[in-house]
């Protein structure tokens, strides 16, 4: 446990020290914490920004998560991880974001290192294998309506959080993103102090080209304007005791 102020471990720091421990050399270390940045920020900032893409474009659905934030944790208190539980509305409207707006919709290509036979299928050794996430976030059969953004299809009908359905935002199997749950925590409390903060509107000057977004596996929405209207006074937010995360 650190204490506040005291320096935190690194996971680059780790692999240096543990070079020859673990049987990296070098290449093998740049590359493992390249890998942690980049995959870590980029993705992490691109839900980021399909999350204020989604509420300027689904203002009543912006507007649960808002009336949710009112009367679980009001304006005179800052939202916290602690809030989680009792925000059903607020988790939907992330699961839908990364649903409606996969933020790797080609999912990342695998190769078959050796012959495998699924379901009747043989896939040679040395085949491609794509899991199309954007497929998937579209089948009707799971996701009625799927071109609609419905937070509401991960409620159940006492209010809660469903747990009979699912999208494969992180990827499956033994590659799953092992950085799951960095993100998943980041996304929530930033979505939460920005709803909270703000009422994301779409500029009529401007208007946001829904499926603005790059035809590539992994995406950023295209740069959009949005107007971020302040739903809390600057007296309240000084007044607000600051979460010690
Ligand atoms: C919203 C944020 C993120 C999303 C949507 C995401 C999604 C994914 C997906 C779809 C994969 C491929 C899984 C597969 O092959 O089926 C992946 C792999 C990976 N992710 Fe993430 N990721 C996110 C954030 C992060 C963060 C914060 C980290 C690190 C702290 C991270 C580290 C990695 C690594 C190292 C891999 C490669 C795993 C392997 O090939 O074994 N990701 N991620």
């Amino acid at each position: 446990m650190y204490k506040k102020g005291e320096a935190r471990s690194s996971f680059a720091k780790y692999l240096l020290e543990n070079k020859e421990k673990e049987g990296l050399n070098d290449n093998d270390l740049a590359y493992i914490a390249g890998l942690i940045f980049g995959a870590g920020t980029d993705a992490t900032a691109s839900a980021i920004t399909f999350i204020t893409f989604a509420a300027a474009l689904n203002p009543e659905a912006q507007a649960k998560v808002q009336e949710e934030l009112e009367s679980v944790v009001r304006r005179d208190n800052l939202p916290t991880f602690a809030d989680w539980e009792a925000l059903p509305q607020t988790t939907a409207f992330i699961a839908e974001m990364s649903r409606w707006r996969p933020v790797v919709p080609g999912g990342f290509h695998h190769r078959a290192s050796k012959d495998v036979i699924w379901n009747g299928y043989l896939i040679p050794a040395g085949t491609s294998v794509v899991a199309n996430h954007w497929a998937i976030a579209n089948d009707p059969d799971i996701f009625p309506n799927p071109e609609v953004f419905d937070p509401q299809r991960w409620i159940d009908a006492s209010g809660n959080i469903r747990h009979n359905i699912e999208f494969c935002t992180f990827g499956f199997g033994q590659r799953v993103c092992p950085g799951q749950h960095v993100p998943n925590r980041s996304i929530f409390i930033t979505t939460v102090l920005i709803l909270w903060s703000f009422r994301i509107l779409e500029d009529a000057a401007s208007p946001i080209d829904s499926f603005g977004f790059p035809d590539t596996p992994a995406v950023h929405p295209n740069p959009f304007n949005a107007i971020f209207e302040p739903r809390v006074s600057k007296d309240v937010l000084r007044q607000s005791c600051v979460p010690d995360h």
